[in-house]
């Protein structure tokens, strides 16, 4: 039977379920290395919306916004019943990009728009903002964000928004809660956060701190460990965006949405992780501070306690 998920409201009165469905990274990298139309990916995504998934997250850069479509046709799940996500890549033409990605994606109009990655020349950025507002107000976007944007990037957004981001999507997971304070930040804002990299701790950080407490938690409620950490984040308001292309793992993370966890397990993964900081993505490396306290596996050594404004 498929999971009913539940949603989180956005700044601008829209809903968003609390997990997404990534199509990028593994399943973008696959298209590349057999050109031509992805019909694993058509499969998989069909497999996670008949388990329950109504949130998928696409990209421009991951060339795959033809499979998306088709697989949402070919679902049968009315459109009103998905949240259909893609980000640009290339804001020279907003305009024209949205245009094209609609296109591929046999849609109306998607319901979050993100600007992919932010410019460090500010005001392109702000530029670029207000031409995503007039996406929005032309109903090609329900609701419109960034993603992997820093404080800085924001603050230079609302300087001139008329509508504030509804969301940032950036990489997050308990190794990586105090190398910035983006997610309480962000709330007070009234942005909601997207993650990815969620389940680092079983994968490239796999062998620090919560490999034991993870298994032993997942082991009392009878789950697996990803399905404890999409929790984790749940229960911060963080939306997970997560990915697989095998269905039996998305059903173990769709087993993550309705967990119940105690607030005694989710603040002992807290405080555990509080102890190293590890970031895969590039965006967020240089924001690292660093500290006394001793790394695992020889990743940087890093100041849980520094305040990181920027
Ligand atoms: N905005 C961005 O810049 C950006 C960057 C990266 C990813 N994304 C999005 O986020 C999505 C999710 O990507 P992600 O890689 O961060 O997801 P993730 O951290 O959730 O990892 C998913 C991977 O974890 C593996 N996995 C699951 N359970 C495991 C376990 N128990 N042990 C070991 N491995 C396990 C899966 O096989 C899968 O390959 C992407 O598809 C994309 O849509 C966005
Ligand atoms: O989202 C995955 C990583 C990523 C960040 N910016 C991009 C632009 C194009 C393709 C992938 C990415």
């Amino acid at each position: 039977m498929a999971t009913t998920i539940p949603t989180l409201k956005l700044n601008d009165g829209n809903s968003i379920p609390v997990i997404g469905f990534g199509t990028g990274t593994a399943l973008s990298k696959r298209r590349q290395e057999t050109p031509g139309f992805n019909k694993d990916l058509v499969e998989i995504l069909k497999s996670a919306i008949k388990q329950g998934i109504r949130h998928i997250d696409g990209a421009q850069g991951y060339g795959n916004e033809e499979e998306i479509g088709v697989a949402i046709k070919e679902s049968g799940v009315p459109r009103k019943e998905l949240f259909i996500t893609t980000k640009v890549r290339d804001i020279k033409d907003l305009p024209g990009a949205i245009d094209v990605s609609l296109e591929k994606l046999q849609l109306e109009f998607v319901d979050l728009y993100l600007i992919h990655q932010p410019r460090e020349e500010l005001a392109d950025l702000k530029k670029a903002w207000l031409e995503l507002e007039a996406i929005k107000k032309a109903g090609k976007a329900k609701s419109i964000g960034v993603s992997n944007h820093l404080h800085r990037h924001l603050e230079a957004i609302l300087e001139v928004a008329t509508i504030v981001p509804a969301v940032n999507q950036i990489e997050f997971h308990p190794y990586l809660q105090r190398a910035h304070n983006l997610v309480p930040w962000s709330k007070e804002h009234g942005i909601v956060t997207t993650s990815y990299n969620g389940l680092t701790p079983l994968r490239k950080g796999a062998g620090g701190p919560l490999d034991g407490p993870l298994k032993e938690i997942a082991k009392k409620h009878g789950v697996s460990e990803n399905a404890v950490l999409i929790q984790w984040q749940i229960r911060q308001d963080v939306v997970p965006i997560t990915t697989s292309s095998k269905p039996e793992r998305i059903a173990e993370y769709l087993q993550g949405v309705g967990l119940k966890l105690s607030k005694e397990e989710v603040e002992e993964i807290t405080s555990l992780a509080h102890m190293r900081v590890f970031s895969e993505s590039s965006i967020l490396n240089d924001r690292q501070p660093v500290t006394p306290v001793p790394s695992w596996f020889g990743l940087e050594r890093s100041d849980i306690n520094q305040e990181f404004p920027n």
